[in-house]
């Protein structure tokens, strides 16, 4: 068996097919697992078909495709139900006026925050300092439960928000489920007690003085003995170290979609369109 996670498509549909065809390829008649490291959808130009296509290799695949989600996974969800609008750089119109709606919603809220494989830990953005593998699991199936209830409504309406900006166990409700999916789906720095911070998003590193770190450097981190997989990060951009992979390569801005194989952590990568033009680069013009 060998196992690929590809970095976050943001509604990049004939990226993703590529891709999926090269890794194919490259595993030859070695059974196949495809993970998706969250956010199939926005900022793109093909939400729907690539939404679509994920949801249809999975339910195809014997549960041996599967997404996590991302944020903007997790915000398709809330347009959805009528909590938020949809912003003004969103591409999520088709989805939301497509006949089978109703199905790729009820898919996309069956995802898990975080899955194992083959030892590693899959999630889009990051994990607190305080969690060790097992734990970021099971808080993953707390958020999934909620997800999947009749109360997700309630819940997506509560979802949003910056604080409690860091965990603690006698943490309750929806304090509890925000912060999980705030450290799951868009975490990038933390301090070394694990304060998250989310103003610093087109950058890789912080100014040392605010004592924020990527959350991957924290001292001490109680996953630091397992590979965690990740994507959310494309002004990191691709980072293959022993303790974690990041492969968002800014697909969607111009950059290249990242897969990686688990067991050899062979690199594919194809260079894509720039479909938007990212921060940095607008500031440098
Ligand atoms: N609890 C909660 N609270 C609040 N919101 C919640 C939430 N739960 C879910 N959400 C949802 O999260 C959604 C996204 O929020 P945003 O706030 O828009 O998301 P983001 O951090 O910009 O993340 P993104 O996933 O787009 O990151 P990327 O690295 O590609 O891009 C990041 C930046 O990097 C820049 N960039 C990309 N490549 C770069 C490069 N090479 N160099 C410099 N900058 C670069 C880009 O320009 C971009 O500005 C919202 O729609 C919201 O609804």
């Amino acid at each position: 068996m060998k196992t690929y996670v590809i970095g976050d498509l943001q509604g990049c549909h004939q990226q993703a097919r590529d891709m999926v065809a090269r890794i194919q390829a490259h595993a030859g008649t070695t059974e196949l697992r495809i993970l998706f490291a969250g956010d199939l959808i926005n900022r793109g130009p093909d939400s729907l078909a690539t939404l679509r296509y994920v949801r249809q290799l999975a339910q195809e695949s014997n549960g041996r495709i599967d997404s996590v989600l991302g944020n903007h996974d997790l915000h398709l969800l809330a347009v959805a139900y009528g909590i938020r609008p949809a912003h003004a750089a969103d591409t999520l119109d088709e989805i939301l006026a497509a006949p089978d709606r109703d199905e790729l919603i009820g898919w996309l809220r069956q995802r898990p925050l975080a899955l194992e494989a083959d030892g590693h830990l899959l999630v889009h953005a990051g994990l607190l300092p305080q969690w060790d593998g097992a734990q970021a699991l099971a808080l993953s199936a707390e958020v999934e439960q909620m997800l999947r209830s009749a109360g997700l409504g309630d819940f997506l309406a509560d979802m949003y928000g910056n604080q409690p900006d860091r965990w603690h166990d006698s943490l309750q409700g929806a304090d509890r489920l925000r912060c999980i999916i705030n450290a799951m789906t868009r975490l990038r720095f933390c301090t070394a007690d694990g304060v998250m911070d989310f103003k610093i998003k087109d950058s890789g590193t912080a100014d040392p003085a605010s004592g924020l770190m990527p959350w991957f450097d924290v001292p001490g981190r109680r996953s630091a003995g397992q590979t965690v997989v990740f994507g959310h990060w494309s002004a990191l951009g691709l980072i293959i170290r022993p303790d974690v992979i990041g492969l968002d390569s800014g697909c969607v801005w111009g950059g290249q979609l990242s897969a990686v194989c688990l067991q050899d952590r062979s690199l594919l990568q194809a260079q894509c369109p720039e479909f938007q033009q990212h921060s940095g680069k607008q500031a440098a013009n």
